[in-house]
C-alpha cells in the first residue's frame, strides 16, 4: 500500500498557544479517515496543512511522497481537492461554470472534455442537468453542497479533504449525501480526509476513524478497532452510544450495523 498523506512530527502553535504538539500519521492511499473529535482540537488546522493554507510551525508534511515544502503551492492544491460546509461557490457564476472552473483550465482548449467532467460529476453527486444554468443563490443547501462536492472532484484530484461538509443540511439530506460520497469513494478509490463532529456519521462513512483530542491523536483505527478495543477512555466515552447499540436486551449479541461484526458487551 502506499501512502497518500504522511505527518512526521508536526508541530502548530499560534503565537504561545501549541494547537497541535507533535502529529505522527501515515495515511495510504485509498482510505476514507473521518475525523473527529473535541471542538478546537485541531481537527481543520490538520487539513489546512495538508494542502498549504496553513504552515505547520515544524515538521514535515508528504503527500505521494514527496515533501509539501518542495512543491509547488498551486500544483500541489490542484492534486487536492477541497469541501468545507457552507456554500463557497463564486457566485456570479452558474453551476455549469462553478463545476468547470478547474477542469477548464486544466483543458485549456478540450471544451468536449471539461463538459464531459461537468455532466460526470453532476451525475455522480445527484444533481440535476437541468441546474446547470442557476446561480447559487436559485439553489437549496444541500444543492449548493452538492455542486461543492463536484467543483472539488471536477479537478480529478487524488486526494479530497472534507471540512464538515454536511454539517449545514437537514438530515434527510445529510443521509443522502452521505451514500453518495461513500459510493463516489467507492467507485474512484480517491484518499478522502472528512473532519466531523458526528460519531455515527465516523463509524458510517470512515474506512478509518481518527480521534483526535487536544491536537493528540486518541486513536487511528477502523471502526470495528473503535468499538471493539476503545485504547483511551476518551475513545470508550465517544463510542458508548453505538457500542450498547449492538446489545440485544435478551442477553444475545447481535451484528452490529457499523463493524459487521459482535463489538458489543452488556454495560450492566
Ligand atoms: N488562524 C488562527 N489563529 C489563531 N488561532 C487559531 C487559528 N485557527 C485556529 N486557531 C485556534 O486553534 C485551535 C484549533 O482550531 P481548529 O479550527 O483546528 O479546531 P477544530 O478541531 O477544527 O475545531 P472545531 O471542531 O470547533 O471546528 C482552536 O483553539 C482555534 O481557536
Amino acid at each position: 500500500m502506499n501512502t497518500a498523506i504522511e505527518f512526521r512530527h508536526v508541530r502548530k502553535t499560534y503565537g504561545d498557544t501549541v494547537v497541535i504538539p507533535d502529529l505522527n500519521l501515515k495515511i495510504e492511499t485509498g482510505e476514507f479517515v473521518t475525523i473527529i473529535g473535541s471542538s478546537g482540537c485541531g481537527k481543520t488546522t490538520a487539513l489546512k496543512m495538508i494542502n498549504g493554507l496553513y504552515e505547520p510551525t515544524d515538521g514535515d508534511i508528504l503527500v505521494n511522497g514527496e515533501n509539501i515544502k518542495e512543491k509547488d503551492m498551486i500544483m500541489l492544491r490542484r492534486g487536492i481537492g477541497y469541501a468545507i460546509q457552507g456554500s463557497v461557490l463564486f457566485p456570479n457564476m452558474t453551476v455549469e461554470q462553478n463545476i468547470s472552473y478547474v477542469p477548464s483550465l486544466l483543458n485549456k482548449k478540450d471544451r468536449k472534455k471539461t463538459a464531459q467532467a461537468v455532466d460526470k460529476w453532476m451525475e455522480m453527486v445527484g444533481l440535476d442537468f437541468s441546474m446547470k444554468e442557476r446561480y447559487p443563490s436559485e439553489l437549496s443547501g444541500g444543492q449548493q453542497q452538492r455542486v461543492g462536492i463536484a467543483r472539488a472532484l471536477a479537478a480529478s484530484p487524488d486526494i479530497l479533504l472534507m471540512d464538515e461538509p454536511f454539517g449545514a443540511v437537514d438530515a434527510i439530506t445529510r443521509e443522502q449525501l452521505q451514500s453518495e460520497i461513500k459510493t463516489i469513494h467507492q467507485k474512484t478509490g480517491i484518499t478522502i480526509l472528512f473532519v466531523t463532529h458526528d460519531i455515527e456519521e465516523a463509524l458510517k462513512l470512515g474506512t478509518k476513524v481518527l480521534v483526535m483530542d487536544r491536537g493528540e491523536i486518541q486513536q487511528y483505527g477502523t471502526p470495528k478497532e473503535l468499538l471493539q478495543d476503545p485504547k483511551t477512555g476518551f475513545v470508550e466515552r465517544l463510542v458508548e452510544k453505538q457500542r450498547r447499540m449492538c446489545f440485544l436486551p435478551e442477553g444475545n449479541l447481535k451484528d452490529c450495523e457499523y463493524c459487521g461484526a459482535v463489538c458489543g458487551s452488556p454495560k450492566e
